[in-house]
């Protein structure tokens, strides 16, 4: 097992930086990981850790021992990391067995139970051990790749949207056998991921990445429930920003006079309310009346945009059950205390 921490990190393609003074740390045997807008820098970042890239300033270390400084540079193959990549990457002529040994030193023959284990430690039959890639489905695919990755049992492993091919229950069932393979092995992970409720569910820490640039690296619970600014919060799942203003210890908008967690400002300001939080109640029985524009149905739950007064109009996330037709009228209450910015100039 082995920390990853990266220091003051610059890098980029040729002289054109794409990451920014990056700071990093990942303990050793936990899972952070990387989101961000496409073009962000986050299979950047895994390159530099990884050594396919070189810094143009700051540092990389693993387990405490630098990797890539101004002096030093380890080669890729000399930092004990397993990759995985998006599709996978694994080679169409050879078996299962032949792709999950590739790395390993010869006689690769005598790999045979390593191969079979492995298959084992990512969820897979060890009958499939001499199909070849296109005899498996994308999830299977992808559980050979990170078995591939496991061989040598590096105490670093980088996926690089390892599941972003998948579909919804392939996914799940594939990153559920990721999350146990690394448990069991104890390696030190880091996940470039897209999807949100993945990050959150799936990793420790969550390093949110926008224009090269770090805006707030903590666990899920923080950076969903406590994002240091606007766009992290509308970034990390779905989140109206409503303006407000101070009004006797509370914060007063468009959704009534809300109790306040953290940050109180002493002037105009900006109030986060993720849809989950406004209670819908009978006409009459909250802190605002509204009446329902529209419903989007999701089976488990339902998304209403509701207008208050002329022209405001908010969302409520309810359970499917209790979606509602257009034109009823209902009211509003926000459960649990909002975030709240100062107000951007
Ligand atoms: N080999 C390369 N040469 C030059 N520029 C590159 C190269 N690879 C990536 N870039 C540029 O670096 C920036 C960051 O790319 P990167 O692949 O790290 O983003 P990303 O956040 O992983 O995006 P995505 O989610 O779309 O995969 C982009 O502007 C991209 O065009």
């Amino acid at each position: 097992m082995s920390d990853v921490e990266v220091r003051g990190l610059r890098t980029g393609y040729g002289s054109t930086p794409v990451l920014h003074d990056i700071d990093l740390l990942v303990r050793s045997g936990t899972t952070t990981a990387v989101l961000g807008d496409s073009g962000s820098g986050k299979s950047t970042l895994l390159k530099a850790i990884a050594g396919f890239l070189v810094p143009l300033a700051g540092s990389v270390l693993i387990d405490g021992q630098v990797a890539a400084d101004g002096k030093t540079f380890v080669a890729p193959e000399k930092r004990g990391i397993g990759y995985v990549r998006q599709d996978g990457g694994l080679f169409p002529h050879l078996s299962v067995a032949g792709n999950i040994a590739f790395g390993l030193p010869f006689p690769r023959r005598k790999h045979r139970g390593r191969v079979l284990e492995l298959l084992e430690i990512v969820g897979l039959p060890t009958e499939l051990a001499d199909r070849r890639p296109d005899q498996l489905s994308g999830g299977q695919q992808q559980r050979v790749a990170l078995a591939r990755a496991l061989a040598l049992s590096p105490t670093v492993v980088l996926l690089d949207e390892p599941f972003s091919a998948l579909d919804t229950a392939l996914r799940e069932a594939t990153r559920e056998a990721t999350a146990q393979a690394l448990r069991e092995t104890g390696a030190t992970a880091l996940l470039v991921t897209h999807d949100q409720p993945e990050a959150l569910s799936f990793a420790d820490e969550v390093a949110v990445l926008r224009d090269g640039r770090f805006r707030q690296v903590a666990p899920p619970r923080t950076v969903y429930g406590s994002p240091v600014d606007p766009h992290v919060a509308t970034f990390l799942g779905e989140a109206m920003i409503l303006p407000g203003t101070p009004s006797q210890g509370k914060v007063h908008c468009r959704l009534g006079d809300l109790t306040v967690a953290g940050f109180m400002p002493s002037g105009a300001c900006e109030v986060m309310v993720r849809p989950e939080q406004v209670q819908v109640s009978p006409a009459g029985t909250g802190a605002v009346d509204a009446v329902v524009e529209s419903c989007v149905y999701y089976g488990h739950d339902a998304l209403m945009n509701l207008r208050i007064g002329d022209s405001d109009t908010v969302k409520a996330r309810v359970v499917g059950a209790d979606s509602m037709e257009p034109g009823e009228h209902v009211a509003l209450t926000v459960r649990g205390p909002v975030r709240v910015f100062a107000a951007q100039d």
